[in-house]
């Protein structure tokens, strides 16, 4: 059966209830009350903790249609007939203000350098769908095909889930979505969705209008372009002096270098190769700690290279035995399984594995959502993978088709682990790690990784650990990065959009910008907000789609956008170069999300700012742990902040960081000088 996803530019448009009402008339200006309006009707739909993962949890309906037969190996759109309109998808992710409302047709019935908002540029033809002021009012709707009802669904999103249509929910505001001289759907004119598909409208047996789905087919990871990481800053040496805590019996003795540390020589011309000269302190203790099988909890601080920490050992192990692959056409079995939170998460891991085992016979694959499952599929059963890094989603899915079993692994992956572990994931891992086909405990390595690592979630994790797991904690668990400086500025949430703004002009260059906010709808209005006063942004969240939210990611790393607007799916363990500031438009509700969320910038020894807009009405609840973590950070608590926190209640100790383990050695900071390794 075909993927498909048919949009609001087709005949099914249905209207919808509040959220999408456009109160305002057409006289209406940008103005605090409209930002009022926004942020009451944006309150339905409210973004929790969760909910930002949403993608993840559709993953496995996505894409569950059954697999296409398209051979495509390209970077491109399984149904696309043009290449022109993945190109124009390519170059075009952003929020663009452009000179004036062009009324003139392209010829591709589009109207391009809209006035304001061009959510659609990441559209995949100039099909109209670049929004100017007043145009492309209608709510989008995606049909998805719930394999469980074998039906389409309605889904609402914001104009970024809906290729080539002008269909929309989210946009609001001048320039984008409703206004002037208002046009709805201008986009639909050859069939919707990426542009000039022919396939675009087909109609099935039952006269239904249905458009086949696309299946995005992502970039190849193996891009040569990739391989310089962060270059160490400044403030690296001082890693040196960042206490580690121990525990757990008879941990295996740190290393001081790569080169004391045993791992193969392949390995090591790889990590010179990527310009990585000194271990961090997490790949101090990390490397023996996997290299000796034992099982492992670490916790270090955002942007300290808690990746290659368990991706070379993992490596190492697997060349030390080296293991048949074992696939055939219907399934494999992949030896090491890692598991992440976000699909650009995944993508990034997969690509530290690409990098570091160059050179070997090691495979690796990837599967994430929102990509084509019949590509993934044939990629992880051509060759065969030892090493399979997944979005739990996603490898569910694969999973319950019986094209990947566990029979084989090995090595187990939690990265994120206490965002695995919390109530978004859990079920999912759980499915995971009761599989019947999974390894017992007993026969596999089982690593977790994390800058945050509550308690309870410390509790949780023991059930999928040995019990003489070892605990690594460098520096404080779940302390904030000591090289971002931390500004938090009270405002109340009319003033915030002005605020943002003094921010950003305050900035010699806000080049390299990364704004949080807690809502996709937020994310787009900001986002539209921001190229409207010519900061050039774009953004992503989960309403985008992937091909969206990876060009939106490139864009960003490559310059092309200054500005990216991001929900939490942004939050953790995307390590973009050159970010040198993270502004909270919105504070997260828990202090984990924002020591991640801050730890975008100032890594691996380089300075980073954040600066953090406080609404005390909606931010007081987390006062108390804010200033926990300023003072963690050596950082300046405003006083505002301890009013706020007054009323709360008392900002808890700092020193509450630890091992749940009571009964267990602990030994702080074990590793050997420079000249005790010498000798
Ligand atoms: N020893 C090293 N030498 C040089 N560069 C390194 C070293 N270790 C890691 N890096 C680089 O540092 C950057 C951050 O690494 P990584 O993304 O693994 O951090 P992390 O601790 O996982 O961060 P987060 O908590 O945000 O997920 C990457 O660009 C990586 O290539």
């Amino acid at each position: 059966m075909e993927e498909t996803v048919v949009n609001s530019s087709d005949t099914n448009e249905i209207s919808q209830p509040s959220v999408g009402e456009w109160k305002n008339n057409e006289n209406t200006s940008y103005n605090d009350n409209y930002e009022q309006n926004i942020v009451e009707t944006l309150n339905d739909t409210k973004l929790n903790d969760n909910s930002v993962f949403e993608n993840a949890d559709l993953e496995a309906q996505e894409n569950n249609c059954g697999f296409s037969n398209n051979e495509n190996t390209q970077n491109t759109w399984v149904f696309q007939t043009e290449q022109k309109n993945h190109h124009d998808y390519k170059n075009n992710s952003g929020y663009q203000k452009g000179p004036g409302f062009n009324k003139s047709n392209n010829g591709d019935n589009s109207y391009e350098k809209s006035y304001g908002y061009d959510s659609t540029s990441n559209n995949f033809s100039n099909n109209g769908h670049v929004r100017g002021r007043g145009r492309g009012r209608g709510r989008g709707i995606i049909k998805r095909f719930d394999e469980k009802n074998e039906s389409f669904r309605d889904e609402y999103g914001s104009s970024g889930n809906n290729y080539g249509s002008n269909t929309a929910s989210g946009h609001r505001g001048r320039g984008f979505n409703r206004g002037r001289g208002g046009r709805r759907d201008q986009s639909s004119g050859s069939g919707g969705w990426y542009g000039n598909s022919e396939d675009g409208h087909k109609k099935n047996e039952n006269d239904k209008p249905t458009i086949p789905k696309v299946a995005y087919i992502p970039p190849d990871i193996e891009n040569e372009d990739s391989i310089a990481g962060i270059e160490a800053g400044l403030n690296f040496d001082k890693y040196k002096t960042i206490e580690v805590k121990v525990s757990g019996t008879n941990p295996p003795k740190s290393i001081t270098s790569f080169h004391s540390s045993g791992l193969f020589t392949i390995l090591l011309d790889n990590l010179s190769n990527c310009n990585f000269s000194t271990p961090t302190p997490v790949q101090n203790y990390a490397i023996p700690i996997i290299i000796n099988g034992r099982d492992f909890m670490a916790s270090a601080q955002t942007g300290s290279g808690k990746t290659a920490a368990y991706v070379l050992p993992i490596l190492h192990n697997l060349l030390k035995q080296p293991t048949e692959l074992i696939y055939d056409e219907y399934h494999c079995e992949p030896h090491v399984v890692i598991i992440a939170p976000t699909r650009e998460l995944v993508s990034q891991i997969c690509e530290c594995v690409w990098k570091f085992s160059k050179g070997t016979d090691i495979r690796n694959g990837l599967l994430y959502g929102g990509t084509s499952t019949y590509h993934q599929k044939s990629k992880i059963l051509q060759r065969g993978v030892h090493i399979l890094t997944a979005t739990p989603g996603r490898l569910n899915d694969f999973v319950e088709k019986g094209i990947v079993t566990f029979k084989s692994v090995k090595h187990f992956v939690l990265d994120e682990a206490d965002r695995m572990l919390d109530m978004g994931f859990k079920p999912d891992i759980e499915q995971i790690l009761t599989n019947s086909t999974m390894t017992p405990i007993e026969s596999r390595q089982t690593v977790m990784f994390s800058a945050t690592f509550a308690s309870e979630i410390q509790h949780m994790a023991t059930a999928y650990l040995k019990p003489d797991y070892i605990f690594v904690a460098v520096g404080e668990v779940g302390g904030a990065c000591k090289d971002v400086c931390q500004t938090v500025i009270e405002v109340t949430k009319f003033k915030k959009k002005s605020a943002l703004l003094d921010v950003l002009k305050e900035m010699e260059n806000c080049q390299g910008t990364i704004v949080f906010v807690e809502r996709k709808k937020v994310a787009d209005y900001i986002a539209a907000y921001l190229s409207e006063v010519d900061f050039p942004t774009t953004s992503i969240h989960g309403d985008r789609e992937q091909p969206e939210r990876e060009q939106a990611l490139r864009d960003f790393k490559t310059n092309k956008m200054k500005i990216l607007v991001a929900t939490a799916v942004a939050a953790r363990g995307l390590d973009i170069k050159g970010v040198n500031y993270v502004v909270n438009f919105d504070l997260p509700k828990t202090i984990d999300e924002y020591v991640h969320r801050i730890g975008r910038t100032g890594r691996l020894g380089n300075a980073g700012k954040a600066i953090s807009l406080f609404d005390p009405e909606s931010d007081g609840p987390l006062a108390p742990e804010l200033i926990r973590i300023l003072k963690q950070a050596d950082q300046e608590v405003p006083s505002f902040l301890n009013d706020s926190s007054e009323r709360i209640l008392a900002s808890p100790a700092i020193d509450d960081f630890n091992d749940i383990r009571t009964n267990v050695d602990v030994t702080s900071n074990l590793v050997a000088t420079e000249e005790e390794e010498e000798w």
